[in-house]
């Protein structure tokens, strides 16, 4: 028989969403018991976007430092892995060690349960012998893990998921990579710059097929000058793996060959053995949906990757901060994804917000578009070689607001800023005609796409 004890809240999974959202309750004053089954931190801080983010720091300085004759004299790069391992073992990761992050869940006033919790009831958790009674509620904020599609031969080769890569030592002569998404060509770009002969396979017939068209040329262009070869349109239809090679035969009939194989293939939420059945829920479910409160079911909140509202960071922080008011009865505005930015790492970055054009299209929205090309612009030129870019906005021409936009170049993921306030605020279009945009900088290319629409 487990022991019970009476909390105010529990908070299952302390990755980003749970930890931000079950240390601002015990900073509130409530009793929370925050349950984590790896490492506190979640994906985002050892397997995920700071540790990869490193990667792309470091192959980025390399293509900078290759852009040097022509510019600034001569340059001589050898790229070396030991660096990139070193800080993300030290710096970013203290070594997949969270003693620091379960320190200062429990300097706010938060009790950790280290175990994998399930839901057993309204409001109940069990973790190993432990059984704790919410009198407030649950959240849950368990996150999702890499999706390994079932291809034949797949199963039981030592295949690489984006952990593994980020634990990686060193690198391989030559990589496979399955998906053609932000995990697969962010790596991509990073191992090709450092050395390493890499072909993706993608299965729709672009690459970063989630956006616009446009930014997937300008991925496919900058993954191509970097020496990737990108198949798109064809799916893995066998996996072989025999004496350290990777042997995976594509859907028109040929067969490539690679010394490791990453699966980038998208994220499944984690909700297996949860227990949802307990609650009257779907245990089957793809995602936890929820209301605009993030409010799953009665006493019930989610947060983060697991709701399927955009698995960012940015958006578990977001709906982490919803849920903490909803359960705090603290009010202020809820939910609203209009504006949901995003940014792929890759050189260029990708920035994005809100609609995509197809997207507004098929919404029926009166669509109007303007375009910018980055290398046109004053601060392109003056960049020179790696300048690469664009910028897009996607207007409802009945509203006169913008409600999506790309910028994709050298900072497009900052340039991007701008761009949601616009969307988020629904500034008018005339407003932002008329807005000074500083000379010579990337982000002025804004007010050259605005002029078209
Ligand atoms: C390679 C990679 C790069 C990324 N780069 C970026 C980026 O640049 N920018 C960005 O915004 N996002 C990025 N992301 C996405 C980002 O990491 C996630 O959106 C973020 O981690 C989601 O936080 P979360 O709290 O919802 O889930 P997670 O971080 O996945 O945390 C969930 C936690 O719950 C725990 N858990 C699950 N089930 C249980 C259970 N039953 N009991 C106890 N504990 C449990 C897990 O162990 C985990 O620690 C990246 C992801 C990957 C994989
Ligand atoms: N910079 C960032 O913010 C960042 C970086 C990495 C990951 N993430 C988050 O993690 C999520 C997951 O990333 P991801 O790249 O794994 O997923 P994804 O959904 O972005 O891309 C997966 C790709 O794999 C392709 N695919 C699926 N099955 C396939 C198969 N059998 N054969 C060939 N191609 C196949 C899909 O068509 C898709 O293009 C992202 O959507 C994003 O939310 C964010």
């Amino acid at each position: 028989m487990a022991e019970e004890q009476q909390v105010d809240v529990v908070v299952i999974g302390l990755g980003v969403g749970g930890e931000e959202a079950a240390g601002r309750l015990a900073e509130a004053g409530l009793s929370v018991v925050g349950v984590e089954h790896t490492l506190v931190g979640g994906e985002c801080p050892y397997w995920g976007c700071i540790p990869t983010k490193m990667m792309t720091r470091a192959g980025n300085a390399l293509a900078e430092a290759r852009r040097i004759p022509g510019l600034a004299g001569s340059s001589q790069v050898r790229p070396d892995w030991a660096p990139v391992a070193r800080r993300i073992r030290e710096e970013a990761t203290d070594t997949w060690d969270d003693k620091v992050a379960v320190d200062r869940f429990v300097g706010k006033g938060g009790q950790f349960v280290r175990g994998r919790a399930s839901i057993v009831g309204p409001g109940r958790v069990r973790v190993g012998e432990q059984e704790f009674r919410a009198r407030r509620g649950l959240v849950v904020a368990t996150g999702t893990a890499a999706v390994i599609p079932p291809i034949p031969g797949l199963a039981g080769t030592p295949y690489w998921t984006n952990r593994r890569v980020v634990e990686a030592e060193t690198l391989p002569a030559t990589l496979l990579v399955l998906g053609g998404g932000a995990i697969g060509l962010e790596l991509s770009q990073v191992m090709a710059r450092f050395g390493v002969d890499v072909t993706v396979i993608e299965g729709s017939d672009r690459l970063l097929a989630m956006e616009e068209p446009e930014s997937s040329e300008a991925v496919s262009a900058a993954l191509a000058k970097d020496g990737i070869q990108a198949l798109t349109g064809v799916r893995a239809e066998h996996v072989e793996h025999s004496e350290g090679l990777f042997a995976v035969t594509l859907s028109e009939g040929s067969t490539v060959t690679g010394e490791r194989l990453l699966i980038a293939t998208g994220r499944a939420a984690r909700l297996d053995g949860l227990g949802l059945d307990t609650i009257g829920l779907d245990p089957g479910a793809r995602f936890l949906a929820t209301d605009e409160w993030m409010r799953a079911s009665d006493q019930l909140w989610a947060v983060g990757d697991v709701t399927g509202n955009g698995a960012f960071t940015h958006m578990a922080m977001y709906e982490a901060d919803i849920a903490v008011r909803d359960i705090l009865g603290q009010g202020g505005p809820p939910a609203d994804y209009r504006a949901r930015p995003r940014v792929t790492f890759t050189d260029p970055e990708i920035g994005a917000v809100g609609l995509t054009e197809k997207q507004a299209r098929d919404a029926g929205i009166d669509v109007r578009v303007g375009y910018s090309s980055l290398p046109s612009s004053s601060r392109g030129f003056i960049h020179g070689p790696g300048n690469e870019g664009f910028i897009k906005v996607i207007a409802d021409g009945d509203r006169g607001v913008l409600v999506g936009a790309t910028s994709a170049g050298p900072s497009g993921g900052e340039v991007v800023g701008a761009l949601s306030v616009a969307v988020k605020a629904a500034v008018p279009i005339d407003t932002l005609r008329a807005t000074i945009w500083a000379y010579p900088t990337f982000h002025r290319a804004i007010g050259d796409a605005l002029r078209e629409l």
